[in-house]
């Protein structure tokens, strides 16, 4: 019988005021370790998927930002192993402080089309195209 079970992730592009996207690279010893990825993780159980992403911001580059900042932009559906990933991704161009890398092993600003060069999950390749066509 087919089956399909759903992991719901959220991301961001945060745009800056030159239009440019910060990307975040995985750290080593996690699945996917050193890809280039969006901002963000996944919703736990009884959270909403904006309520997810604030707080994922505020974990994970240490900034704050509000629901009402969080653009819905685009999504992707990929295959993840046994599960399905479905990745909501947000546009937000309005939040307070300067994203630190406090999980990752580096941040980069760059504009989508810079994008092809590097090393991204599979799920957000088709996201760059439709990032170039939006900002
Ligand atoms: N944050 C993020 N995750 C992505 C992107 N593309 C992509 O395939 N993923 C996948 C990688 C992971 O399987 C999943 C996100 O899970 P994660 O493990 O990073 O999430 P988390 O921050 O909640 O981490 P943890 O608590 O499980 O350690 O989504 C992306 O652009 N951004």
């Amino acid at each position: 019988m087919p089956s399909f079970s759903p992991l719901l992730v959220v991301a961001v592009a945060l745009v800056d005021a030159d239009g440019r996207v910060l990307l975040q690279q995985r750290p080593p010893g996690k699945a996917m370790a050193d890809l280039w990825e969006f901002p963000g993780g996944k919703v736990e159980p009884g959270e909403t998927p904006e309520a997810a992403l604030v707080r994922e911001l505020e974990e994970e580059l240490g900034i704050e930002t509000h629901a009402s900042c969080l653009a819905p932009a685009t999504f992707a559906s990929e295959a993840l192993g046994e599960k399905h990933l479905l990745l909501l991704l947000y546009v937000c161009r309005k939040w307070k402080g300067m994203p630190e890398a406090r999980h990752a092993t580096a941040l980069q600003w760059l504009r989508p089309a810079q994008m092809y060069a590097l090393d991204m999950p599979p799920a957000d390749l088709p996201l760059i195209g439709l990032l170039e066509a939006l900002l």
